[in-house]
């Protein structure tokens, strides 16, 4: 299933050459140095994550059922200031483990201690757009600014150009007016985009127009920003149809958190409305800590339940346009597009083979409707990123997994200790 507009899936073979697709078709039977037998499987481009904070796979299960800023303020900032560059280390490995084996190729990651984050993917293999997070509450926004330069210098173009970076102020009610300005300001100088949470919550919205008077959207919008540079929006669920009106045209797009949302009770994301207006729409899990899974087929599935249920339409968000937006659509997000989000010639080959010989993925009267709402993640055999194999038979190639399972049992314990 190569995912191109309109293209049908067809029974054939993917000959890779270095990190790229060389071709590919329908039983192309060439010779070469190392085949994978995929009878019975099915290839699709890579996964697309296009929102989440890797190293909180360690505040997994720690606090749930709780609102957003209580959540927020009350367990997981005094946690994450515990967070040494080693904690991140392995948290962002334990996360990396999660997302190889169940199909995810690249994600877009906003934390601390970026550069360890930015280790870990050069070692695990991933393809990452790695992002500072930037919250200006406290006085040290500048140290924080010149972390997100730093990132930028060594890492922007990295791990033969699987990393790129993004410039992150954190969100609205974390970013006032003048350091909002710099951080946008520091990202058209250095021709980055912008990545940014939005209107997450109704308290959000009350926030916003208690201090400014303004919708999230809006206070985002007086900036320049939209026409600036490219945006990645994270979760934008509290969207007027005139804020969704001030969005049109922008470059980049919305990553669409639906299983953090679901469980957060933040409420329902007008995606239809977006896509509707032209807007690109791609699919992130948010952080382990409040999603709990980084397993895209859960949020491929909430995604596309979502919409039908909020609109008591059925035909809302079909499977093929839900796959599309976890593929291509994250990809657009990333800025990546050229690169990844479809399988065709010149394209990275970053792909996977899921293995429909199961009872739950039989029989096949639509692929796309098995991808989108029948598979999993334990149902990828392989991950490929950049023509390098990184899971095959369900075993991690790059990564060390018992290692990684021992150093985040204890890391964890001791961060959340007493909290
Ligand atoms: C400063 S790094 C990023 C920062 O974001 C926090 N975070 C995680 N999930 C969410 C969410 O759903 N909304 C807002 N902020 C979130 C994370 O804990 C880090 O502190
Ligand atoms: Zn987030």
């Amino acid at each position: 299933m190569t995912m191109k507009e309109g293209e049908a899936p067809f029974v054939g073979d993917i000959v890779l050459e270095g990190s790229r697709i060389a071709r590919i078709g329908p039983q192309l039977g060439e010779e070469a140095d190392e085949v994978i037998h995929a009878e019975g499987m099915l290839a699709m481009p890579g996964l697309v994550n296009a929102h989440q904070h890797s190293p909180m796979s360690l505040l997994r299960g720690f606090s749930d059922d709780l609102k957003l800023m209580d959540w927020l303020n009350r367990k997981m900032l005094p946690a994450e200031a515990r967070m040494t560059p080693e904690d991140v280390y392995w948290g962002a490995k334990l996360a990396m483990s999660e997302m190889i084996r169940s199909g995810t190729t690249a994600f877009a990651d906003m934390y601390i201690h970026m550069n360890e984050i930015a280790l870990a993917v050069q070692e695990a293999g991933m393809r990452a757009s790695l992002t500072r997070g930037l919250v200006f509450l406290e006085n040290d926004g500048g140290r924080r600014m010149r972390e997100a330069l730093d990132l930028a210098e060594k890492w922007h173009g990295g791990a033969e150009g699987r990393i790129t970076v993004m410039i992150g102020p954190h969100a609205p009610y974390t970013c006032p007016p003048e350091p909002l300005r710099e951080a946008i300001g520091l990202a058209e100088r250095l021709k980055l985009p912008i990545h940014v949470h939005l209107a997450e919550t109704k308290e959000e919205v009350a926030v916003l127009r208690e201090k400014y008077g303004r919708t999230p959207t809006e206070y985002l919008h007086e900036t320049g920003l939209f026409e600036r540079v490219h945006v990645l929006l994270a979760h934008a669920v509290h969207l007027s149809e005139r804020d969704i009106g001030l969005l049109a045209g922008m470059r980049g797009g919305i990553a669409h958190n639906p299983v953090s949302n679901l469980k957060l009770g933040c409420g329902i994301a007008p995606v239809s409305s977006m896509t509707g207006q032209g807007l690109v729409v791609g699919l992130g899990t948010d952080g382990a800590g409040s999603a709990t899974t980084l397993d895209l087929f859960e949020e491929i599935k909430a995604a596309a339940w979502l919409q039908k249920l909020g609109r008591e339409d059925p035909t809302a968000l079909p499977a093929l346009e839900a796959l599309r937006m976890v593929t291509i659509g994250g990809a657009e997000l990333l800025g990546i597009a050229d690169k990844v989000g479809t399988l065709e010639p010149g394209k990275q080959a970053d792909l996977l083979l899921v293995d429909l010989n199961k009872p739950h993925l039989r029989p096949v009267h639509s692929l796309e409707s098995l991808l989108a709402y029948s598979a999993n993640g334990a149902d990828v055999d392989t991950t490929i990123v950049a023509g390098k194999v990184l899971m095959r038979n369900r075993r991690l190639l790059t990564l060390d997994e018992d290692e990684i399972l021992r150093q985040a049992s204890v890391r964890a314990a001791r961060l959340v200790a007493g909290l």
